[in-house]
């Protein structure tokens, strides 16, 4: 009688976890979701340097207690160089202050909030500071961060999500790598023939996101292509503060007329500081800031948004050159750089309303968008 052995199963003591990492993505997210919990993580640099670093965005005030009986005199606020700016600090790389003996709420008042005093005294943040503010960026949180030079091997911080410098920059390099279709179906939508949903996972982050092919894409030309950053108050909810609506149902509407093309669906609302700053800076719009004063108020520079993922979807759905709908000259130099060939470009705009004139006046004087103000303020 013949036995069969499974000849081709490893042998046990050679076998490892090696292949699920953690790889510099995972360690980024792991973090994000730290910061989430208002748990504080570490980073460390290629010379050893470490740094221990919580948001003020999730940190409860006993947390933040503990941290600072902990770490006393070392403990201090990074400040990002757009909030730095707002307190009156010129620091390109953003600005470390000593926080030690003040209270929670003071503190907060300094990172993130509106009407704070100038600090006495500042340094030149750490690119360690900086990379963890990327961290709470990542995490949809205010960048207002403390932390505290640590050694490395320091025991009490040994259970800290931990990543290294550099590790932000590296994960989002690899996005295309790790990205893959995980389902593609046919939506109906009004008064668009036909429309496919692509969706993509194993991006940054962790989100899935979306494609909407509608009709026929002609891939020998330059594809029409809408890169559309989530935004649930005007896309869903009709809301006048903004052109979004307007943007993205014309946008599917011109991919159509056009017999065919991509709507890359981004979930980065407000810009990529999320749904919750971007209620903050709507409350600060209503006290009379504009969009980019309110966003440097809460420490976030005039435009957050990252394209590596959208660069990865198209290349997923095998699309090289593109005519980008968009009036943002940002959006069209972010996808050259990494690698999409923008042929052309075609305007797409929506309706101006009262509610939405200061926001469209900021896009086109502040924010450079190719929008002809006089004409769409008439004169
Ligand atoms: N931070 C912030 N974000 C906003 C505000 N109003 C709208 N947004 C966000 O701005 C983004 C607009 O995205 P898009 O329409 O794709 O991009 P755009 O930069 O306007 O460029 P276009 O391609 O010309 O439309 C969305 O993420 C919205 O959520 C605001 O007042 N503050
Ligand atoms: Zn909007």
């Amino acid at each position: 009688m013949t036995i069969h052995t499974n000849a081709s199963a490893a042998d046990p003591a050679h076998v490892s976890l090696a292949s699920f990492g953690p790889d510099a993505a995972i360690r980024c997210e792991r973090a994000a979701a730290e910061l989430r919990f208002g748990r504080p993580i570490r980073i460390v640099g290629d010379d050893g340097a470490a740094l221990v670093a919580l948001t003020l965005d999730t940190a409860t005030p006993a947390g933040f207690r503990d941290l600072s009986d902990l770490l006393g005199d070392r403990l201090q606020l990074y400040l990002t160089p757009q909030r730095a700016s707002v307190l009156a600090i010129d620091a390109p790389d953003g600005a470390m202050i000593g926080i030690d003996g003040l209270d929670f709420d003071t503190a907060c008042h300094l990172g993130y909030l509106r009407g704070a005093v100038p600090p006495d005294g500042w340094q030149p943040a750490s690119s360690l500071a900086g990379e963890a503010a990327g961290v709470a960026r990542l995490a949809l949180l205010l960048p207002a961060i403390v932390c505290a030079s640590i050694a490395a091997d320091d025991p009490i911080f040994a259970d800290c999500a931990t990543i290294g410098v550099g590790d932000i920059a590296v994960a989002l390099a690899a996005t295309s790598r790790r990205f893959e279709v995980v389902a593609e179906t046919a939506v109906p939508l009004a008064g668009i023939k036909e429309a496919r949903f692509v969706v993509f996972r194993g991006g940054f982050a962790q989100r899935d996101q979306i494609a909407i092919v509608v009709g026929q894409p002609d891939r020998a030309f330059p594809v029409p292509v809408r890169v559309h950053s989530s935004c649930i108050t005007g896309d869903l909810f009709g809301s006048l503060k903004c052109d979004c609506g307007d943007q993205l149902r014309n946008g599917l509407k011109t991919l159509e007329a056009r017999g065919g093309g991509v709507l890359l669906y981004l979930d980065q609302e407000g810009r990529g500081t999320g749904i919750a700053s971007k209620m903050r800076a709507y409350g600060l719009q209503a006290e009379g800031l504009d969009t980019i004063d309110a966003d440097a108020e809460l420490g976030f520079g005039a435009d957050e948004r990252r394209y590596e993922t959208a660069a990865a979807m198209l290349d997923g759905l095998d699309i090289k050159r593109i005519d980008l709908l968009t009036n943002n000259p940002l959006k069209v130099a972010y996808l050259r750089a990494c690698g999409i060939d923008v042929a052309d470009r075609t305007p797409v705009t929506g309706t101006v309303t009262v509610e939405n004139r200061r926001y469209l006046r900021t896009k086109a004087e502040r924010g450079g968008h190719l929008l002809a103000v006089d004409r769409l303020f008439g004169g």
